[in-house]
């Protein structure tokens, strides 16, 4: 086996009597660039969330490397955590701190809950920090107040400070789902990059198809808890979408009505 293949093996969980994630078997090698996507409801953020244990599986396991990830507890889970990094739509930002000390909690994994949280950090975490955003092209705004910061910019930040934690693997539920298609852009674009350079495994979950066949190596289709379609953008076509979501179902993918690719799906 690959040392640092992401393994999913029948990962179930239900809620009540709702399966939100159904029996899911994925191999993810390292280094692969994967998005999910599925109409809202399919179960892509419980997905994500089960691989970092914010969920707790009902049934399946899932594995990273030679490393159970399932049943980990205390330290050991907190420190998947750490390799297992995770943004979210709302970019989750403390916005009346500048942007840096915003990165620099991404050390908190590391570091200790209250050396963290009385803002105690070395050099090197500080040249780190910097480092992260120079890499996002947002060197300039450190020391700027976050809340003062752009959507786009502030979910790079929100990338700057998972990339401290130094992770393995990068969780981003609908990273760009309130963003305009500039900063959406932007943002896929640097999401892409740190994956090629650093060889970060990448599971981004999206509503836009559009965007998915753009970026993804791999694009891993849901509905009702299941994977229906995993396969690369050139399998995806627009007959394999409108079998797997029927052409109600695709309106439920939000840009799917606007998207130059699927508009061919519609009677000319
Ligand atoms: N904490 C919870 N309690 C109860 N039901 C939940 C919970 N979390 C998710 N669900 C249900 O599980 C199913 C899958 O939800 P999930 O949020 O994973 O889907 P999704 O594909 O990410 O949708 P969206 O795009 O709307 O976020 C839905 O039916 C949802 O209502």
């Amino acid at each position: 086996m690959e040392p640092n293949m992401l393994s999913l093996a029948g990962l179930s969980r239900a809620f009540g009597d709702t399966r939100a994630v159904d029996r899911v078997s994925l191999d993810i090698p390292e280094g692969q660039f994967v998005g999910v996507i599925g109409p809202s409801g399919a179960g892509k953020s419980t997905l994500l969330r089960l691989i970092n244990r914010l969920v707790e599986p009902t049934e399946g396991r899932i594995r990273f490397g030679a490393r159970d990830v399932t049943g980990l507890r205390g330290r050991a889970l907190r420190e998947w955590r750490r390799d297992c990094a995770m943004i979210f739509q709302q970019f989750n930002l403390v916005e009346r701190l500048d942007v840096l000390t915003n990165v620099l909690v991404g050390r908190i994994a590391d570091h200790g809950l209250l050396s963290s949280m009385a803002m105690r950090f070395s050099d090197a975490e500080r040249t780190l920090a910097f480092h992260a955003l120079d890499r996002l092209g947002l060197a300039h705004k450190a020391l700027e107040r976050a809340g003062n910061l752009s959507g786009g910019q502030q979910q790079r930040v929100a990338i700057a400070r998972a990339l401290v934690q130094r992770p393995r693997v990068m969780l981003a539920d609908e990273p760009i789902a309130s963003l305009d298609p500039g900063n959406a852009t932007r943002v896929m674009d640097a999401l892409r990059r740190i994956n090629r350079e650093d060889g970060l495994t990448v599971l981004v979950n999206l509503h836009t198809l559009d965007t998915a066949r753009a970026y993804c190596d791999r694009i891993v289709a849901m509905r009702a808890g299941r994977v229906m379609f995993d396969g690369t953008a050139r399998q995806l076509t627009p007959d394999v979408v409108r079998d797997l979501y029927g052409t109600d179902g695709l309106a439920e993918i939000d840009e799917a009505v606007t998207s130059t690719s699927l508009r061919r799906l519609e009677p000319a």
